[in-house]
């Protein structure tokens, strides 16, 4: 290898700064709400109901409202407070008229006697879809008189309340009852009125309390409330009571259960799993001794195949991956058929890891419409690099050749949509596990248009790239696809991107999704990727913020009642319950036996003289004040963007040196005052600490005997091209992916990079570009130059390389600029913050919202600190690695040791989320000098006079033999 001068001994140490020294309690009370289809006197939605059943359904006797009388105090309004009860008590209208009314035999018609409760569809279909389900506005029901008992006085006082039953004596002493539990009613309402025949208009849920209601609509929106009532006249409410609220007039159509208000089944609708479907986990199919009797057979089947079929592949075998027959239901709706074993190809099922196997069976399940009626869509949420492709593979390869019915195979085309880094991988993951022989894939490019999938026969798969799918989303319309798998999902979060609405609009039921992302960040982008596979699942878009995204996020503020939060979680829980009969995740732990070891290393670099007094002036621009005097989104991000740059180099604030520094006013400002060496293109590792280390780092390993490749990560192009001069200047060969690399270029580069006979030495990953999907497994360590707001993001380009095929001990490095934004950015990740709901994505800066305290703070310098992050943990450890004496800092996590301890590897369970506070306190802690027993990797050790401070963790592997496919 060329020897070449350590950048170390080229950098002088004084060109860097010296080193540093181191409630009120609330009555119970009831809400009411309107139940989306499930009132008990309602068949369960996935029960098939004989007519029979549903005629006992929709009788239902009651009784009616009586006349006009003294109402409590109602409103309509959403605006009306609903004051606590002890107030209400104060306004509680007197309502003891003495006189009493009875209802005439002569109001009801013996055709009334049978009340059609018509207000629900009673549909065979699994869930109760607001707007399907829901009684209709309109729906007219002249069965008031019918709904009352005949001949029995009421008591007018309580009017509106169902008349006291024989032998029941009317509550008297109310101020010595206990207030009863809150109870919820399935209602119809309408405008009040004096008409006898009602008109009602929709569906609601009525929710009392002790003396007041809550009436919210199907979608839970509220649309009336009312207060003051008798606590008599709330307590003896029955089915056909009927009650004023606000101008409304509501008639109990069925009690509600607590659950069931609770969960937001009562609005959204119970999603049952089909009766017949088996719990996930299961232990591989093992081969049954008997066929399962054939349901029916078509009488006019006489070929032998036909009428005694067999499996494509032998279920018998021992290791083979047998997929769940269908359940009697889905049965009966194919009653023509004839069911036959579905045997995954054992080509491709003798490579898949348990993990996959039940994922193949799960995927299966799905689109089959298995696991839930109706719905045939599925989300694949497993963390990066557990394989998501070979299941798909597995999944796609199976519908092609078989069908439980031994009719046609399930499914004749597949859809294919990734990210265009990604096309071509598709492409080589199918011949990968398949082999060219059996199946061959549609990759649409330049050669291959998609208009023309059509016109050939070899391949039943296209794989197309969201850009070119948005151009051709007409004629991919045309192609009629039977399953649809789009790769990298998370990009379909905002149900309003044209993508997103354009595959919407394909004709496809069956769909899959796959995100390495996690998902439950945002409720409503999960909403909009559960909205993408199975419409509708979640109702409204309205009703599901109503039912489930506004008591979830008001049960997690910190004011919030016991009462919001017992209701967040447990409508967190449906929501987790209905979502988890089509969303499989699985985490790294799955796979890490099959991984090798992992060392992490969190780098604080020294800032250098000009860095610091650059990022000083910037701290003093106008424009930077202006932005804290009135934060808002764009300039903070701009503010933001530019101290990062300092961070990485100060340079890159030269005009010119990006698009940013033309647009940006602030980087117009600071450029009047940049030091006059600081040129575009100009990069010294003198003037930025973070390509110090990086150079003396990139040296070490160069220089090395190990032949090992490195992969460097930034968020920016701009800063891709400092670290591409860096290694023009010292001849390091180097590849680059990011934005501007053409689709068909960057499979190339990735293969060429993994190729172990290559000599190309970095890859330089823009993690916009390329930091999901790909593997980069040819290096064993990554480097990434700086961080996201999005932690997710972060750990999506880790996982590259430490991913499965990697046979080498793989490093990590994160450099940090000590003492900056770049500090304050990671503490945000550690602490939990980056996806909190503030701040999501730098790159949608409408969302990016900092207090003026949290700006205040990221726009602080800390110049005076070897790590900013280490006296945040207020850990009084050695800084060599050495135990403190006591843990000062407040660990959440009493599982997790203290392990400053040389050698000692940290028990840190999850490999593959952002680490913690907790986690990070149980790290190796180190301070200078860093010696070769300390650091323990050899490519910091020679970056070291220009570091202040490293966390580092060694997360060890039980190693599993790695099987790969012969090829
Ligand atoms: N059972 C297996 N045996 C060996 N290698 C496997 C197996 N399953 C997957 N792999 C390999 O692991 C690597 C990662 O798989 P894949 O790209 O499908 O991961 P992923 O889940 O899509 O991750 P990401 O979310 O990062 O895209 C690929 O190179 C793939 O070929
Ligand atoms: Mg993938």
């Amino acid at each position: 290898m060329r020897r070449s001068a350590a950048p170390s001994q080229l950098l002088k140490r004084s060109q860097f700064r010296p080193p540093f020294v181191g409630g009120v309690a609330k009555r119970p009370c009831l809400e009411v709400k309107t139940p989306s289809g499930q009132s008990p006197g309602l068949c369960k939605p996935t029960q098939v109901r004989s007519p029979k059943d549903i005629l006992s359904l929709i009788q239902t006797p009651g009784s009616a409202p009586l006349g006009n009388c003294e109402h409590p105090h109602t409103s309509d309004s959403t605006n009306t407070a609903l004051t606590d009860d002890d107030t209400l008590e104060k306004n509680i209208v007197p309502d003891d008229s003495p006189s009493q009314s009875t209802i005439s035999d002569q109001t009801v018609s013996p055709s009334d006697k049978l009340y059609l409760q018509s207000s629900y569809s009673v549909s065979n279909s699994n869930n109760l879809v607001p707007g399907r389900d829901f009684v209709r506005p309109g729906h007219t029901q002249s069965h008031a008189s019918a709904r009352r008992p005949l001949g029995q006085t009421v008591q007018p006082g309580a009017v509106w309340s169902r008349q006291v039953r024989p032998g029941v004596t009317p509550p008297t002493g109310e101020e010595n009852q206990e207030p009863p539990q809150t109870k919820y009613y399935s209602v119809v309402w309408c405008k009040r009125s004096n008409k006898k025949h009602k008109k009602w208009e929709g569906d609601a849920v009525l929710i009392v309390k002790t003396r007041s209601v809550v009436l919210k609509d199907t979608e839970g929106r509220e649309i009336g409330r009312g207060m003051g009532y008798k606590l008599a006249d709330l307590a003896s409410l029955q089915d056909g009571s009927t009650l004023p609220v606000g101008s409304k007039e509501v008639e109990i159509q069925s009690s509600i259960s607590a659950e069931s208000f609770a969960s937001g089944s009562c609005f959204i609708g119970e999603m049952e799993p089909s009766p017949a479907t088996q719990p996930l986990v299961r232990p591989r199919p093992k081969p049954k001794p008997f066929r399962l009797p054939t349901l029916s057979r078509p009488s006019h089947t006489t070929e032998n195949n036909r009428s005694n079929p067999t499996p494509l592949f032998d279920p018998a075998r021992p290791d083979a991956l047998v997929m769940p027959r269908p359940p009697s239901q889905h049965q009966w709706q194919n009653s023509n058929s004839v069911v036959v074993d579905v045997v995954v190809d054992p080509h491709v099922s003798g490579h898949l890891r348990p993990h996959q196997q039940e994922g193949v069976v799960f995927l299966y399940e799905c689109v089959m419409g298995y696991r839930t009626h109706d719905t045939n869509g599925a989300i694949l949420a497993d963390e990066m690099g557990l394989g998501k492709t070979l299941q798909c593979v597995a999944l796609v390869w199976t519908l092609l050749k078989q069908d439980p019915y031994h009719q046609r195979p399930v499914v004749r085309r597949v859809l294919v949509v990734t990210p265009s880094s990604l096309t071509v991988n598709w492409g080589k993951e199918f011949t990968k596990w398949l082999g060219r022989s059996r199946l061959q894939v549609y990759i649409v490019d330049q050669n291959n248009k998609a208009e023309n999938f059509g016109k050939q026969t070899i391949s039943p798969v296209m794989v197309i790239s969201y850009e070119m799918f948005i151009r051709c989303a007409q004629a991919i319309k045309e192609l009629k696809f039977d399953l649809m798998i789009c790769d990298e999902g998370h990009r379909l979060k905002n149900a309003n991107i044209k993508t997103a609405s354009l595959l919407g609009s394909i004709g496809c039921k069956r769909r899959v999704l796959l995100t390495g992302t996690p998902l439950q960040n945002d409720i409503q982008e999960l909403y909009a990727l559960v909205e993408f596979v199975n419409p509708g699942v979640l109702g409204s878009s309205a009703s599901f913020r109503h039912v489930y995204e506004d008591p979830i996020v008001a049960s997690q503020q910190p004011q919030s009642t016991e009462e919001e939060r017992q209701l967040g979680t447990s409508r967190a829980a449906q929501l987790n319950r209905i979502t988890s009969m089509f969303i499989l995740r699985r985490t790294q732990e799955v796979i890490n036996r099959y991984l090798p070891a992992k060392s992490e290393y969190v780098v604080f670099c020294q800032p250098t003289e000009t860095q610091l007094e650059v990022y000083h002036r910037v701290l003093g621009c106008r424009g930077l004040n202006s932005c804290l005097a009135a934060p808002n989104g764009t300039d903070t991000l701009s503010a933001l963007m530019t101290l990062r740059k300092v961070c990485n180099h100060p340079a890159l604030l030269a005009r010119g040196a990006d698009e940013e520094t033309v647009k940006s006013e602030l980087i117009k400002e600071v450029a009047a005052f940049l030091p006059s060496h600081l040129e575009v293109g100009k990069y010294e590792e003198t003037d930025s600490g973070k390509l110090a280390v990086l150079s003396c780092m990139l040296w070490a390993l160069h220089e090395s005997e190990t032949r090992e490749k490195i992969v460097v990560v930034s968020n920016y192009t701009s800063t891709l091209d400092v670290v591409a001069a860096l290694c023009k200047q010292y001849s390091y060969t180097h590849l680059r992916l990011d934005g501007s690399t053409p689709t068909h270029r960057r499979q190339q580069l990735v293969d060429r990079f993994n190729c172990a006979t290559s000599n190309d030495f970095v890859f330089l990953l823009s993690a916009r570009a390329g930091g999901v999907g790909l593997n980069l497994v040819g290096a064993s360590r990554i480097l990434l130059y700086d961080l996201d707001w999005n932690p997710a993001t972060d750990l999506q380009a880790m996982a590259r390389v430490w991913r499965d095929g990697q046979r080498k001990k793989v490093h990590i490095y994160r450099l940090l600029l000590t003492g900056t934004v770049d500090e304050k950015m990671y503490q945000r990740q550690i602490k939990k913050q980056g996806l909190s709901g503030t701040v999501v994505d730098a790159r949608e800066s409408q969302r990016v919202h900092f207090s003026v305290q949290e700006l205040k703070d990221l726009f602080t310098l800390h110049s005076d600190t070897a790590c900013l992050t280490h006296d945040l943990l207020q850990c009084e450890c050695d800084q060599q690695g050495g135990q403190a004496p006591a843990a000062s800092y407040t660990q959440q996590d009493d599982t997790t040791h203290r392990a400053c301890q040389l050698g000692s590897t940290s028990t840190t369970k999850s490999t593959s989320s952002t680490t913690t506070m907790d986690q990070l306190y149980s790290w190796h802690h180190l301070a200078p000098p860093f010696s070769s027993a300390v650091v323990k990797d050899w490519c910091l050790e020679a970056a070291s006079d220009f570091i202040t401070f490293i966390f580092s963790n060694e997360a060890r592997t039980e190693v599993a033999p790695i099987s790969s496919p012969s090829l």
